[in-house]
């Protein structure tokens, strides 16, 4: 995954990692010559020392020579990674099916674009420099070592390759309690976020609610973790330094045996131990490396996981609907194998007509919708659309064809008037300004200090939920879709807002063939027919509100439960109508 960047940044890394290499070689030279100097001070041969010092001085030279110019590479290569891995991650996300983007996932791609990419970008200078450089420099010295003493060249060796196996082996370890660590950094992102988002219903709840307790049981769970990471962490440092001093030890020993055996000069031995002592203060300022170049990993692993994501298959020549009419035919779907959510499911929307789904939570309205946007494909069964599967219609052209309005409206940080244009990009002002007008845009519009330019924040954070309803109802206006999929808002609206929303989506359904998610009772009155969904995800029954009430149990407790507590929500609905 390091040859991610363009073909100019590959080459750049491989001179990088040439230069490393010159680099720890001229360092290894001037070390073993550091030795063989101080062995020749010692035997008095002051011709043999001084040429070992101008070895010193010429490899230490040659040394920095490489070394700075591979520091600088190394950040070029890792400014490009930020880009690359920015360019591919945006580049897949336009070809994931929409189905690919939930919570986790999304909130997985955040982290790698984030934190992620720029552990990436660190990698080729702060961490796989140092680490290739302690490997290089412990291998080619003890190599050197073997020409001057086969007996210390060889535990040397034996050390030093122990070491780099170890430390491979003992960071796979950590990769994995890093990895798990990495999913509960997500789990508890998201979570945090919603216990922020939800906490005006949290309050009245009043503490220890469950909310609440979930998201402090998160915490717990998520500072267990850590401590597990850290832990884990920590261990892998103390047994690679434990291995270390073993290892320098051993060679210690080996050359004082050789020492008092005479086979040794002590001009020699005292080389050698100063030698290995810088050894192992190099291998040892590597080590912590290794975790910072684990992370660097996982960033290419996620990158890896989205760039090899299936796909939806495309159809090479897409057909084309017949009508907009949308059939569920004997559907069956899970978001995890053999799990289904919705179970063989049937009915029709004909063309221009609307149908309710109504259903208790989890029964699967909102996975119908997003199969018949084709956000994923079906287990079993068929969608179509005009009496063609969307899989032979292909994503495009199911999307061209379909307006969503969805509760979680999503607003860019833009004008007002952009936020609109995003329906139909190619739309006139005219066309805007009216789609504004009918989805009651027009109306909150003109107290905003710049009007239609007024800036909207990242999120639409400076509108209220229903005004931001309405700007996502006058972009599906503008789009002037033959089939408009509406996911209705659960929560109360004001007067206002409610008779605006109410007007808007009236118009919306106008003449296209409409499937909402029904939470309004006028909605469901209004409906020509409502599919009623039991727990299990399959249809229960199938008629008009005047026949449902009277046939279907489910149906009648459903509208009995939106009539009871809605009753001063009816009358007020009455009131803003007979205002009007
Ligand atoms: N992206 C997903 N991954 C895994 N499971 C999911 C996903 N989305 C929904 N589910 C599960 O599928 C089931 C049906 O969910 P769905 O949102 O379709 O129901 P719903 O009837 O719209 O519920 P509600 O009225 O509460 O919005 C639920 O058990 C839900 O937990």
């Amino acid at each position: 995954m390091y040859g991610i960047g363009s073909r100019s940044n590959r080459m750049l890394l491989t001179i990088q990692l040439a230069l490393i290499a010159l680099a720890a070689l001229a360092l290894s030279t001037g070390l073993v010559c550091v030795a063989l100097f101080i062995d020749a001070v010692f035997s008095g041969d002051s011709a043999l020392s001084g040429r070992y010092a101008i070895w010193i001085v010429v490899a230490f030279a040659v040394f920095a020579a490489a070394d700075w110019p591979s520091e600088v590479i190394s950040q070029n290569v890792g400014k490009e990674y930020i880009l690359r891995i920015h360019e591919l991650l945006a580049n897949r996300a336009v070809e994931l099916p929409l189905g690919f983007f939930d919570a986790d996932r999304t909130g997985q791609l955040g982290v790698t674009a984030t934190t992620g990419a720029v552990f990436a970008a660190n990698a080729p200078g702060m961490m796989l420099r140092p680490i290739m450089h302690g490997a290089t420099v412990a291998v080619v010295t003890s190599s050197y070592l073997l020409f001057i003493d086969w007996r210390i060249g060889l535990i040397t060796l034996a050390v030093s390759i122990v070491a780099v196996i170890s430390q491979r082996k003992l960071f796979a370890e950590y990769k994995a309690a890093e990895q798990i660590k990495a999913q509960h950094d997500q789990r508890t992102a998201s979570q945090v976020l919603e216990f922020a988002q939800v906490q005006p219903v949290l309050r009245a709840a009043g503490s220890n609610s469950i909310g609440e307790r979930s998201v402090r049981a998160t915490m717990r769970e998520q500072l267990l973790v850590l401590t597990r990471t850290q832990k884990a962490g920590q261990g892998v440092l103390a047994r690679m330094n434990t291995i270390l001093a073993f290892g320098v030890i051993t060679i210690y020993a080996v050359t004082t045996t050789l020492l008092i055996a005479g086979q040794l000069t002590p001009g020699l031995f005292i080389g050698v131990i100063v030698l290995v002592f810088i050894l192992a203060k190099l291998a040892a300022a590597t080590i912590p490396f290794g975790e910072g170049l684990q992370l660097a990993h996982n960033t290419f692993e996620e990158l890896r996981s989205v760039l090899d994501a299936d796909l939806l298959p495309e159809p090479e020549a897409p057909a084309t609907p017949a009508d907009f009419s949308i059939e569920f035919d004997r559907v069956t779907f899970g978001y995890q194998t053999d799990d289904p959510v919705v179970r063989d499911v049937s009915f029709t929307v004909p063309s221009g007509t609307t149908t309710a789904l109504v259903g208790p939570s989890g029964s699967g309205k909102s996975t119908l919708m997003k199969l018949a946007a084709r956000f994923y494909d079906v287990d079993d069964g068929s969608v179509r659309i005009g009496g063609e599967d969307v899989r032979a219609l292909g994503t495009r052209n199911v999307l061209d064809s379909i307006a969503i309005v969805f509760q979680d409206v999503y607003l860019f940080e833009d004008t007002l008037y952009e936020n609109i244009r995003l329906g139909h990009r190619d739309a006139s002002r005219e066309a805007v300004l009216r789609a504004a007008e009918a989805a009651g845009v027009a109306e909150f519009a003109e107290a905003l200090p710049q009007g239609f330019e007024t800036i909207i924040s990242e999120g639409g954070a400076n509108l209220s939920g229903g005004q931001k309803q309405r700007v996502s109802i006058a972009r599906a206006l503008l789009k002037d879709a033959p089939v408009v999929l509406l996911d209705e808002a659960t929560s109360s609206l004001d007067v206002t807002n409610e008779h605006h929303i109410l007007t808007g989506l009236r118009q919306l359904a106008g003449n296209a063939t409409t499937l909402v998610i029904a939470h309004r009772l006028h909605t469901i009155r209004d409906a020509d027919q409502i599919v009623v969904l039991n727990p299990n995800g399959e249809v229960e029954a199938v008629g008009t509100h005047e026949e449902l009430i009277v046939t279907n149990e489910r149906y009648r407790g459903f509208w009995g439960e939106r009539t009871d507590s809605s009753d001063w929500r009816i009358s007020r609905e009455s009131r803003s109508q007979r205002d009007l």
